[in-house]
C-alpha cells in the first residue's frame, strides 16, 4: 500500500493521477468541464462540476491503475488558485457559482480601494496587489450580490474557500481547512505573521468567521470518506497548482526558478525564508510551508500563454491543433516583425492593467497565419522576459540563471528555443512534465512516510532537454525594445 492519489483541479480540466511507491505515474484520468462567461470579463465554474469531475477522475484513475481504493495510502490535492467559492455551512451547497481567477468583475472595486489609499497596507500584509485576480474582492462581491448573503455570513452560516478547501470540506464531510499557499492567494492572509489579517478583511468587507483554518502543505487535512472514494483515505498534501509545480520541479534552494506554461504562465523564484518585497510589481507569496516554516517566493503571473494558441485554433481558426503552430512559425517571413500583445483579459505582471485589451503591430499585406503564429508563440517569450527583468531588479542580480519549465506549452520546441533566445539564458525542460501533480503527490507521500525527504526527492529531478540561447545580441536587444514599445502603445489605447 504505497500508492498516492494526486488530484489536480485546474482551470479547464480536472485530473487524477495515481503514483506508485517509486513516485512514477501509473494511471491518469482527465475530464474537461464547462466554462461559463455570463458577462464580458466574467468567468465562472459550476462548483458541482468541479466536485463531480473530481469524484469521477479519482475513481477512473484508481480503476485504470488496477487498484482497489484501499490500495491508496494518501491523497494530495493541488488546484487552480484564487477561484472563490462560498457555500452554506449546513448543507454544503454553494450560494453562487465559483468565481474564477480570470474574472475581472471586481476591477471597479479594486480601483476604488486603491483610490481610497488602501493598496500599500494590503500589499504590505498579503504580498499581493489590489487586482481582481485575487479572491478577497470576489468574496465581497458574492456577499453583496446574492440576496441575504451578507447577513447570513455575519451570522456564521456561510463559509468561504478556494477550490482545495471546498473539495476537502466535501470529501471529509465538513473539515474547513486550507494550506498556506492557497491562503496566500486570497488577499486576506498575512504572509509574514501566518494568520488571516483582520485589518485587510475589514477593508475588503469579509467576515473572518467565513475563513478556513490554515495548515502546512504536508499536514492532516482530514479523512476523505469511503462514501465518496470507496475507502476512507487521509488527505495529507495540499498546495496551489503553481506552488505544487515549484515543489514538483524541486526548486528548494533560494534562487531556483520555475515557470509553468499552461493557459497562463506563472514564474516563481524561491527566495528562502526572506519575503522579498517587490518594487517592480511582482507578487510576494508562499512557495510552500513545511513544519510550520514558510518558504517565500517572488511570483510573476501572466494571464495568457497557451491560451494564445487556443485563440489561433478556436478564434482565428488558422490551426487545427496546438502543435501546428511550430510548422507555421517556421514558415513566417523573417522580414516582417509582427508583434502580438495578447492582453485578452488585461495585462498581469508586471503591468496589472485589468482593462487593457490585446493589439497587433507591424501588419503588412503579406502578413498571414504564419506571421500570426510566430507572433503568438513569441509573445510568451517576451512576456516571460518582462517577468525576468522585474525579478532581476528585485533581487539585485541574486538568483539562478537557469529557468526550469513545465506545462503543456513546453511541448513546443520552437517556443522553448525562442524563450532561451530572448532571455539570453538556458531553459531546462524536465523529463516529467506533470510537475504539478508530482508536487502534490510528494507532499502527501512524504507526510505518509512512503516517499523520501526533500534532498532525495530533489535528486530524482531529470533533464529532458536544455535549450541554449543562440540569438544574436543585437537582434535580441532590438526585438525586445520593439516589444516594450508595443506594450506601451497597447496600454495607451
Ligand atoms: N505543441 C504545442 N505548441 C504550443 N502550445 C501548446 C502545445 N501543446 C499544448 N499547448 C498549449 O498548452 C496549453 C495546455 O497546457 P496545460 O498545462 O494542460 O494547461 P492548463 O493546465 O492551464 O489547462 C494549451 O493552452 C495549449 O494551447
Ligand atoms: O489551472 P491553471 O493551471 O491554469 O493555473 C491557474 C493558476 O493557479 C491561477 O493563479
Amino acid at each position: 500500500m504505497t500508492h498516492i492519489l494526486a488530484i489536480d483541479q485546474g482551470t479547464t480540466s480536472t485530473r487524477a493521477i495515481v503514483f506508485n511507491g517509486s513516485m512514477q505515474p501509473v494511471a491518469t484520468a482527465q475530464e474537461e468541464f464547462t466554462q461559463h462567461f455570463p458577462a464580458s470579463g466574467w468567468v465562472e465554474h459550476d462548483p458541482e462540476d468541479l466536485w463531480q469531475t473530481t469524484l469521477r477522475t479519482c475513481a477512473a484513475a484508481i480503476a485504470d491503475a488496477g487498484l482497489d481504493p484501499t490500495d491508496i495510502k494518501a491523497i494530495g490535492i493541488t488546484n487552480q488558485r484564487e477561484t472563490t467559492i462560498v457555500w452554506d455551512k449546513a448543507t454544503g451547497r454553494p450560494i453562487y457559482n465559483a468565481i474564477v481567477w480570470q474574472d475581472r468583475r471586481t476591477a471597479d472595486t479594486c480601483a476604488a480601494l486603491k483610490e481610497a489609499g488602501h493598496e500599500a497596507e494590503v500589499t504590505q500584509r498579503t504580498g499581493l496587489l489590489l487586482d481582481p485576480y485575487f479572491s478577497g474582492t470576489k468574496v465581497a462581491w458574492i456577499l453583496d450580490n446574492v440576496e441575504g448573503a451578507r447577513a447570513r455570513a455575519e451570522a456564521g452560516e456561510l463559509l468561504f474557500g478556494t477550490v482545495d478547501s471546498f473539495l476537502i470540506w466535501r470529501l471529509t464531510g465538513g473539515n474547513h481547512v486550507t494550506d498556506a499557499t492557497n491562503a496566500a492567494r486570497t488577499l486576506m492572509y498575512d504572509i509574514h505573521k501566518g494568520h488571516w489579517s483582520t485589518t485587510v478583511c475589514d477593508i475588503l468587507g469579509v467576515p473572518t468567521s467565513m475563513l478556513p483554518k490554515v495548515l502546512d502543505c504536508a499536514a492532516e487535512f482530514g479523512m476523505a470518506s469511503a462514501e465518496h472514494l470507496g475507502a476512507s483515505l487521509p488527505i495529507l498534501g495540499v498546495a496551489g497548482d503553481q506552488q505544487a509545480a515549484t515543489v514538483g520541479q524541486a526548486c528548494f534552494q533560494p534562487g531556483m526558478l520555475k515557470s509553468t506554461y499552461g493557459t497562463g504562465c506563472f514564474a516563481l523564484l524561491n527566495t528562502g525564508d526572506e519575503a522579498v518585497t517587490s518594487h517592480n510589481r511582482l507578487l510576494t507569496t508562499i512557495a510552500y510551508q513545511l513544519d510550520g516554516k514558510p518558504t517565500y517566493a517572488l511570483e510573476g503571473s501572466i494571464f495568457i500563454a497557451g491560451a494564445v494558441v487556443q485563440w489561433l485554433r478556436d478564434g482565428l481558426k488558422v490551426i487545427k491543433a496546438a502543435p501546428d503552430t511550430q510548422a507555421l512559425a517556421d514558415q513566417a517571413d523573417d522580414k516582417q516583425d509582427v508583434i502580438l500583445v495578447p492582453a485578452f483579459t488585461g495585462l498581469g505582471a508586471p503591468y496589472w492593467k485589468p482593462d487593457c485589451r490585446g493589439a497587433v503591430f507591424g501588419l503588412t499585406r503579406n502578413s498571414g497565419p504564419a506571421e500570426f503564429a510566430r507572433a503568438a508563440l513569441e509573445s510568451v517569450g517576451f512576456q516571460t522576459r518582462d517577468l525576468m527583468e522585474a525579478m532581476q531588479k528585485d533581487m539585485g542580480g541574486r538568483g539562478e540563471a537557469v529557468l526550469r519549465v513545465d506545462g503543456g506549452m513546453t511541448a513546443s520546441d520552437w517556443t522553448m528555443q525562442f524563450l532561451a533566445d530572448i532571455l539570453d539564458a538556458p531553459v531546462d525542460r524536465p523529463k516529467v512534465l506533470e510537475t504539478t501533480a508530482v508536487g502534490a503527490a510528494w507532499l502527501a507521500g512524504m507526510k505518509a512516510g512512503v516517499y523520501p525527504g526533500m534532498d532525495e526527492f530533489a535528486d530524482t529531478w531529470a533533464l529532458d532537454r536544455r535549450f541554449k540561447p543562440a540569438m544574436d545580441d543585437e537582434v535580441r536587444t532590438a526585438r525586445y525594445a520593439r516589444w516594450q514599445r508595443a506594450v506601451a502603445a497597447t496600454q495607451a489605447v
